[in-house]
């Protein structure tokens, strides 16, 4: 089992994207760990997302070492041999969203105070082609391009019965729910199991390795301009308003 512990809401930042990649590549050559549960260990959090003050006012460098440490670790999860199973136990906006689609099943907590989706288009930002793909690759085309334009964020009854995950159980069962599941994916032989992920996957994980250099590129051409880096700004200004 992987928690997220990086207070105060598991932003990925950087590092954080780093560690995880890490971990994630330890796993998967440890012959050992055929399966990974992933979930937080902060409460109602399960990922805010992408870190958006990695994203705001540096320099060109930071947004391509930042940018590629995306990409890795979704070419590692999304590209896992392992059974990889999201025990969704709080919020889960844009990058929180692309953790949970990556992996092969998702389960929820039946709160629907706590919500799911892409949103970046509410941020004045655009998903990635990789994320849209990924999402689409759960939800279908048409819940997509609609959940998309309007970077809509999904409470978790309305993310069920969109597929959006697969089901929902109470917090306090979530762990025991994901554990079977687990153990229920990993009665299958893996080879079979994995060449299968593969050939279902393969296709987007290699649109983005042939297209990596340009999507960084795109990235940093986007995020430093400055109508997106006052969105950002004012996104940021909003999150820290609504407190007081
Ligand atoms: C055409 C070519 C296209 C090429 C591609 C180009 C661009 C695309 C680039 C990127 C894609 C982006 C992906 C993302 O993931 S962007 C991040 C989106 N995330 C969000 O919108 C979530 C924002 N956060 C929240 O909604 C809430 O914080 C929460 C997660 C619901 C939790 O709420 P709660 O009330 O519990 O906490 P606070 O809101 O008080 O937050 C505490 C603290 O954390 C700061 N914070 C929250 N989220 C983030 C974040 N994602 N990054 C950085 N910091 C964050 C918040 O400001 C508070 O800070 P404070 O200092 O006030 O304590």
């Amino acid at each position: 089992m992987m928690k997220f512990k990086s207070p105060p809401v598991n932003s990925l930042s950087l590092d954080f994207l780093t560690e995880f990649s890490i971990s994630l590549e330890k796993l998967e050559n440890d012959r050992a760990c055929r399966g990974v549960i992933i979930t937080s260990a902060i409460p109602k959090i399960f990922s805010s997302g992408l870190d958006i003050t990695e994203m705001c006012g540096k320099s060109v460098e930071h947004y391509a070492e930042f940018w590629r440490a995306v990409q890795e670790m979704w070419l590692r999860l999304y590209g896992s041999n392992m059974v990889t199973v999201a025990a969704v136990n709080g919020a889960s906006p844009a990058g929180g969203c692309l953790i949970a689609l990556s992996c092969d099943y998702r389960i929820m907590a039946e709160n629907p105070k706590f919500s799911i989706g892409l949103n970046e288009a509410q941020l004045g930002i655009v998903a990635p082609f990789w994320f849209k793909d990924t999402f689409v690759n759960v939800v279908g085309q048409r819940i997509a391009e609609r959940a998309l334009q309007l970077g809509s964020l999904y409470p978790a009854p309305e993310a069920l019965k969109l597929g959006l995950v697969d089901e929902l159980v109470p917090e306090e069962k979530l762990l025991e729910k994901a554990s079977a599941v687990m153990a229920q994916w990993l009665a299958l032989p893996d080879h079979a199991r994995q060449i299968t992920k593969s050939m279902m996957r393969k296709a987007v994980l290699d649109r983005l390795v042939a297209h990596r250099e340009e999507d960084i590129k795109y990235f940093i051409n986007f995020i430093s301009k400055e109508s997106i880096q006052k969105s950002l700004r004012m996104y940021m200004e909003m999150l820290k308003k609504k407190k007081s």
